[in-house]
């Protein structure tokens, strides 16, 4: 081989090399945590949609917390657990990393806040949940919290985090799902200033209330105490939310993203029936006060109120349109002392009823307590109804819905130029599923982000959301922080 020709081999070689070493590190070391500053691969982010930021680095996120669960082999993580301690310590290090100054609340908020210049300016606050269900899924509530962090973290990386026009707060709720204590929304419901404090003498199934688990963490919930922690609603501008859509509507649609127009209102219910305990081979038939048997008739009624409301319900309590979207479940059941030789002392069931009109939903409630009694007098056993939860329906704010139904068109358009692809409406929907944007709806103006899921499945470990979905929520959040 002459000499040209082992220079141009060695020269060939040698940029095949620096491509090669270039390519290894955008796929591995850009991929992962911390995500390298320098303005030059802000300027190449930029042209690519912060993709190593919005979508790599915030699915890894979403991965790691879904690995933090207080049991082995499936995701739960509840209300101050051990679990969320560590989660808290993880999400304040991604707070801090996005440039965010961080803290903890007594309830177990965790909260990641960028001043603006302008001290007199009012907030603007993004969140979700940290708690999980029991076998949960990884993005319902992550998601929320994950996707605001890392938006933020893109202005903290191209220096846009330093002249926002309005202070910007993350808050990562404690307690959406409410599984420790049939609660829901105490994390949201204290900034809001609208826990009622009978939630505090809620009990865990350990036996310890909602009360001693925060004097415990330090903190005496006096009524004094708790209204301290409640946000001032005139320094907050809004509320954004985003959150997987645990249903099939956007997936129908093949849509990515879609604006939330309203929630539906909820009430929890806990029924316990009380009969005879006794022996299951010598207590004849007709001489039983089985409060299992009871309870599989209160279920049924249930279900066939919830199918069929018109049978049940007089057209004056409410009309065909307002139980549009009715739906009723029985999702916990335990019995005591639970042998299979043993007719049962008592049975505890949980009822969960959710409609979008508020009347209708007391309708129902008054309808279903109507004949649980007559059921139990029937049968001659004792029902006690305890009403745990209420949350009315809430409408999200049509101006700040725009602003984020514009921020997601400009998003996706971002996403979509190289393919030449124009994003299409946004769409809108209704969440039949609850949210912390129901208690913040009490403090401020709230909207609402839904992001595709498959299947439309969620509250299951198989709950997925496609990565480039994650990359549209960070980059709809991005963009309406730029324009807010
Ligand atoms: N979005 C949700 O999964 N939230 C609730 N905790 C619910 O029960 O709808
Ligand atoms: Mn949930
Ligand atoms: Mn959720």
């Amino acid at each position: 081989m002459d000499s040209l020709s082992r220079f141009r081999l060695f020269s060939f070689s040698s940029s095949s090399l620096i491509i090669v070493l270039f390519l290894f590190y955008r796929s591995v070391v850009g991929q992962s945590l911390p995500f390298p500053a320098s303005d030059i691969w802000a300027k190449d982010s930029e042209l690519h949609g912060f993709r190593g930021i919005l979508r790599d680095e915030a699915v890894a996120m979403i991965k790691q917390l879904g690995k933090i669960s207080d049991s082995d082999g499936y995701l739960e993580r509840t209300f101050l657990s051990p679990a969320s301690k560590i989660a808290t310590k993880l999400i304040i290090s991604w707070m801090e990393d996005a440039g965010l100054q961080t803290w903890v609340d007594p309830i177990g908020n965790i909260h990641g806040r960028i001043l603006a210049a302008n001290s007199s300016a009012d907030t603007l606050l993004l969140g979700s949940h940290m708690d999980t269900v029991i076998d949960a899924g990884m993005y319902d509530g992550p998601l929320g919290i994950i996707s605001a962090i890392s938006a933020l973290k893109v202005l903290n990386v191209t220096g846009e985090l330093q002249s926002l026009r309005r202070h910007v707060e993350i808050i990562a709720f404690s307690d959406e799902e409410g599984v420790r204590f049939q609660s829901t929304f105490l994390g949201s419901a204290v900034i809001a200033g609208v826990l009622p404090l009978k939630s505090l003498n809620m009990t865990d199934k350990s036996g310890l209330t909602v009360g001693d688990v925060l004097r415990y963490n330090y903190f005496d919930p006096t009524e004094e105490a708790l209204l301290e922690l409640k946000y001032d609603p005139e320094k907050i501008w809004g509320y954004i939310e985003v959150h997987i859509e645990q249903g099939p509507v956007l997936e129908h649609l093949g849509q990515s993203v879609g604006v939330v127009e309203g929630i539906a209102g909820q009430s929890r219910l806990k029924v316990t029936v009380k009969g005879t305990q006794g022996h299951a081979g010598t207590v004849p038939m007709h001489m039983r006060q089985d409060p299992m048997a009871a309870s599989a008739e209160l279920i049924v009624l249930l279900e066939n109120l919830c199918r069929n409301p018109e049978k049940f319900m007089s057209w004056s309590d409410s009309d065909e349109s307002s139980l549009a979207g009715l739906v009723c479940t029985v999702g916990e059941i335990s019995c005591w002392p639970s042998a299979s030789n043993v007719i049962p002392g008592q049975v505890v069931f949980t009822v969960d009823v959710r409609v979008m009109n508020n009347k209708a939903r007391e309708a129902v409630l008054y309808q279903l307590s109507d004949q649980i009694y007559q059921i139990c007098d029937r049968r001659t056993v004792g029902c006690t109804i305890d009403n745990n939860h209420n949350a009315d329906a809430v409408m999200c704010d049509s101006d700040l819905s725009l602003q984020l139904k514009n921020a997601a068109h400009s998003g996706l358009n971002i996403l979509s130029s190289d393919s030449g692809e124009i994003t299409d409406e946004i769409p809108k929907l209704m969440s039949g599923a609850g949210h912390d944007a129901m208690a913040i709806a009490h403090l401020t103006k709230v909207a609402m982000l839904f992001v595709r899921c498959r299947g439309g499945v969620s509250h299951s470990p198989v709950e997925y959301v496609l990565d480039n979905d994650v990359w549209a929520a960070g980059i709809t959040i991005l963009e309406f922080l730029r324009k807010m």
